[in-house]
């Protein structure tokens, strides 16, 4: 867990630095492809399916969803709870509908869950906005039968706090059967000196409450099937965490697979939902039991 702590800040600037990494498209170009292709594909989805929109569970102003459900739903289904990256400070639930279409058309949901993101969110508070959220569609939406998590880079490590959730803490216990975790963060620490804090402001106390990587519980016996899968072409930290993050999970008894997926960076890693033959959507279909 320690490699990066002999690491100049110029050096963990460039590994924090997602775009640096791509083969694809240079580092100024990439981010706002990465807008445009995920709400696009946003909107594709949202003229495709039947939608509930900016459904509130809570009362905050970003505590909104999104339901895409399925083209023929059957009297209860699956859903895809998809929470967004952007570094817990850019992006929004209105650019993450655009895995919907492979879903929806096999009988699986698809949520797309808002947060407050920095400067106005705090870590500990997107945490909890997270979990309740879970909470909500459990109460709300009693449809919904078994919740598979999703989320991409800050997402991933969001999703991955909500597995070391204490949920006595809560009214309901969500029915949590599988996540995936794509191209995450699980350990915050690095970040402190860097620019991705200049809007978190976290502590050292909340960067290392708020690292995954130093919550991993002991596995439940029904507890979920992790996927943690990490691009080629993330940087050498980022695929470091996802492996050391998988290895301490299943140490502690969780079914986890790692899955290292070849010829993508850490932005098409998860916009290649939106297409149907895509190995991560077939991998996700395949857990869900709907490939
Ligand atoms: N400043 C970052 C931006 C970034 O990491 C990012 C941007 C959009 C969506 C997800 C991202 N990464 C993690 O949440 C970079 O250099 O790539």
């Amino acid at each position: 867990m320690g490699g990066w702590r002999g690491m100049s800040v110029e050096v963990l600037e460039d590994q924090y630095s997602p775009s640096r990494w791509s083969r694809r498209l240079d580092r100024d170009t990439i981010i706002d492809a990465h807008l445009e292709v995920t709400a696009a594909g946003t909107e594709r989805a949202r003229a495709s399916a039947q939608t509930l929109l900016h459904v509130p569970y809570g009362g905050g102003d970003r505590e909104k969803l999104d339901i895409y459900f399925p083209t023929s739903p059957s009297e209860t289904f699956p859903a895809l709870v998809y929470i967004h990256g952007g570094y817990w400070q850019c992006l929004s639930k209105d650019d993450s509908g655009f895995a919907a279409p492979p879903l929806v058309s096999r009988g699986v949901a698809v949520v797309a869950v808002g947060y407050d993101t920095a400067p106005a969110g705090h870590m500990d508070a997107m945490v909890q906005q997270v979990r309740r959220s879970l909470v909500f569609l459990t109460e709300q939406h009693p449809r919904i039968r078994g919740i598979y998590l999703c989320g991409h880079s800050a997402g991933a490590h969001l999703a991955a706090m909500v597995l070391s959730t204490d949920w006595t803490e809560f009214r309901v216990v969500p029915d949590i059967k599988g996540a995936v975790l794509v191209s995450g963060l699980y350990d915050l620490e690095p970040l402190l000196d860097t620019y991705v804090n200049d809007a978190l402001k976290m502590s050292r106390e909340v960067a290392q409450r708020n690292s995954p990587m130093r919550r991993v519980t002991p596995a439940v016996p029904a507890a979920c099937e992790v996927l943690v899968a990490v691009a080629q072409h993330d940087s050498p930290e980022f695929r470091r965490q996802s492996q050391e993050y998988s290895q301490a999970l299943r140490a502690a008894g969780w079914s986890v697979s790692l899955l290292d997926l070849a010829g993508v960076d850490h932005f098409d890693i998860i916009e290649r939902l939106s297409e149907d033959s895509y190995i991560l959507t077939q991998v996700i279909l395949n857990m869900i039991g709907r490939a």
